[in-house]
């Protein structure tokens, strides 16, 4: 949300929060061991670095206490007499001192020099110094002459072998730890085929939650998605007598979709599914899968499939199975074959049992349209149930179940925060009541009140309260730019009516303006998407209007006005230019964003709807400062009580105004008058 003075809307804004991919994040797939065992053995692998190092020092002919020298200092030892012998290697040199003496030390170069914190000079009895490629002639004499023995080392030194086991010491330790790594893996697998069989990283670390757990979840706990529970109560009776089923041959459903958007309960009825039958319940997320080493998914899905079968009847739940069960070659990442095989895996799990066993899969995603076809043949997910986003009546029955335990003022009607909450899942509406709660106990209260929620509310929608200074200038054209919201909502027919207006910064906004519709909406009449339209642009337009500049704090409004203009266009076939022509990808209900390529469009169709985005945007621009400078009155009036109280509600946003409340629209499908402004 990158909003300055907020929008004018909780219809988007709800939609925006839903937007987050995923949903319950599955545990991270990190394959192996404990983290303790595994500083272990990265202590041992530095141990036999070491080891490895300290053999290389002991193969140097003199040890390890050679200091190294300068070559003119070398020289001057050997003329003073000092040097007895030397052994050169190539253009090294190495040799013995006769007398320890104290010479200049090369930076770093040497053990001794190392211990003392970098000494200028060093006593030492062993060197080494490097021949200049330009060694004079008469070196060798001067050697001689100073009766220094001679000997030279081949350059192979020593025993080749151990050179070279030494030289490669640390790519084979590392090879060899790769190696150990691998087998200790796939040490508690029964022979499983070639490979020596999968991994113990194989083992599905499945969640498994039983009859008696403390986390043992009912159809009680699960509200406002009754069809989606009634469609369920069929596979608890089967789980609860497999054999009254079976019987007379007749088999069970092999598994469930459950599609739904993030937080609409997902998870949370297949365990109850689980819990009302009082079977077992094993369940992993499909996003465990993706980036694992080839294999390990499919071993996974075995272990887990011989668990549940064990343990039958039970439920296996695997979540975001879209991340697995994506269509095949249409996978680009490179963990494309691991997938493949995890959810061919799957495929021959389900295929294998005979719907007798008492297993019945259970798999949650949000985007269904990209499954694999595969998966949702017969004798496989066949059934898909769909969970949506709770309406008014759900989100009560859902705010009921989650504030059992919650005391609440007598001031607050769960209907009414129900009504306040258009577009929240099950899981939002739970962090809202124990946002609330946090709030009331915040401030020493007994019992959580209206406000409180409102006030959860909120801070769920725009993020925690700031408290950054704003100058007074800054405060009046927050409050100008909201109040242009608000007051657009009021006059325009259809509007949702203004909840709450508030220039409290939060988040990223400095202001709000909060509409709440009266019914939840399904279907959204053109007229009242043009009311949305003029209402969003309200804020830039209150600005123009009284003082002729523009800022930044429109952003966010011209998002989302040009992202619903353009599905007008481009969706809705609300464009008499473009007509019923499906202009845009695909739109994923339950993400709330467009998947795939969308259709081949033509550079002219491209421009037009350019041009018709553009149309709609400054039609209602126009309107928008139309009508705020005829209620320029109202607005002034508005203006002066947010500076004074910084929140307004419905209620006294209405007795400062003076204005009535929106008119519902009448005649639907053809109004698209707009209202008078000189009423
Ligand atoms: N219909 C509901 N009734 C009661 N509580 C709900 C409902 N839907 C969601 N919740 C609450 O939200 C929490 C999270 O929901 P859950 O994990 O089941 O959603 P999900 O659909 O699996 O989401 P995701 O797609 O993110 O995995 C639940 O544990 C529960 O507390
Ligand atoms: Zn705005």
């Amino acid at each position: 949300m990158k909003d300055e003075h907020g929008a004018s809307d909780s219809w988007e804004r709800m939609r925006q929060t839903n937007r987050g991919m995923g949903g319950t994040p599955g545990t991270p797939g990190a394959p192996g061991q404990p983290p303790g065992q595994r500083r272990r053995i990265w202590w041992i692998f530095a141990a036999l670095l070491l080891t490895n190092y300290f053999i290389m020092r002991l193969l140097s002919p003199l040890g390890d206490d050679a200091v190294t020298i300068p070559y003119t200092e070398f020289k001057q030892q050997v003329a003073s007499g000092n040097v007895g012998a030397i052994y050169s290697q190539g253009q090294k040199i190495e040799g013995e001192f006769l007398r320890p003496v104290t010479v200049p030390a090369l930076q770093g170069e040497t053990s001794t020099a190392r211990q003392g914190a970098s000494p200028p000079a060093v006593t030492a009895r062993h060197f080494t110094t490097l021949l200049p490629d330009f060694v004079d002639p008469g070196f060798e004499a001067f050697l001689i002459e100073h009766k220094v023995e001679i000997r030279a080392v081949p350059i192979q030194e020593a025993n080749p072998w151990l050179t070279m086991l030494f030289g490669f010491g640390p790519a084979l330790l590392i090879i060899g730890f790769y190696v150990w790594l691998y087998r200790r893996a796939a040490r508690h697998t029964g022979g499983l085929g070639a490979m020596g069989g999968m991994f113990n990283m194989g083992k599905s670390r499945a969640r498994r939650y039983d009859r008696d757990s403390a986390e043992r979840v009912t159809f009680d706990d699960v509200a406002g998605i009754d069809e989606a529970e009634n469609e369920l109560v069929e596979i608890v009776d089967f789980l609860k007598n497999p054999e009254k089923y079976t019987r007379l041959g007749g088999s069970a459903p092999k598994g469930v979709l459950l599609v739904g958007a993030p937080g609409t309960g997902k998870t949370l009825l297949a365990k109850a599914v689980a819990g009302e039958a009082n079977v077992p319940f094993f369940s992993m997320s499909g996003s465990e899968f993706v980036e694992m080493i080839v294999g390990v998914g499919a071993a996974r899905v075995r272990d887990l499939f011989r668990q549940a079968r064990e343990h039958a009847p039970s439920i296996v739940f695997i979540d975001e199975i879209d991340s697995i069960g994506r269509a095949r070659g249409q996978v680009v990442l490179s963990g494309a074959s691991e997938q493949e095989q995890t959810l061919n895996q799957i495929l021959t799990e389900m295929d294998g049992f005979s719907g007798k066993e008492g297993v019945i899969v259970l798999a949650a995603t949000n985007q269904p349209d990209i499954l694999d076809k595969a998966l949702l043949r017969a004798g496989r997910f066949d059934r898909r149930i769909v969970l949506n986003l709770p309406d008014k009546v759900g989100r009560k029955a859902i705010l009921e179940v989650h504030t059992r335990k919650v005391p609440l003022a007598p001031d607050v009607d769960l209907m009414d925060v129900a009504a306040a909450t258009p577009g929240l899942s099950g899981a939002e509406l739970r962090t809202l009541v124990n946002e609330a709660a946090l709030l009331a106990a915040r401030q020493n209260q007994d019992t959580v009140t209206y406000a409180n929620f409102m006030d959860a509310l909120e801070k769920l929608m725009l993020g925690p309260e700031r408290s950054i200074v704003l100058s007074p200038a800054d405060r009046e054209r927050i409050a100008y730019h909201e109040s242009g919201h608000a007051i657009l909502a009021l006059l325009l027919p259809g509007a949702d009516p203004v909840h709450r207006v508030s220039i409290v910064p939060r988040g990223q906004a400095l202001g709000v303006t909060y509409q709440r519709p009266t019914a939840d909406r399904y279907n959204f009449p053109e007229p009242y998407l043009r009311a949305r339209i003029i209402g969003m642009l309200g804020g830039r337009a209150a600005e123009e209007i009284v003082y002729g500049t523009r800022t930044t704090g429109a952003e966010n409004d011209i998002e989302q006005a040009t992202e619903l203009a353009r599905n007008m266009v481009t969706r809705w076939g609300m464009s008499d230019a473009l007509g019923m022509v499906q202009l845009a990808p695909r739109h994923n209900p339950f993400l709330g964003v467009s998947q795939g390529m969308g259709p081949s469009i033509s550079e002219h169709t491209a421009a037009t709807i350019d041009a018709e985005v553009q149309r709609i945007i400054q039609e209602s621009h126009e309107e928008a400062k139309r009508l705020l400078r005829a209620h320029r009155k109202q607005l002034d009036a508005l203006v002066a009580a947010l500076l004074e109280r910084d929140t307004l509600d419905e209620q006294e946003i209405l007795e400062v105004t003076g204005l009535p409340p929106a008119q519902p629209l009448k005649n639907l499908p053809n109004a698209p008058k707009l209202p008078d402004s000189n009423p």
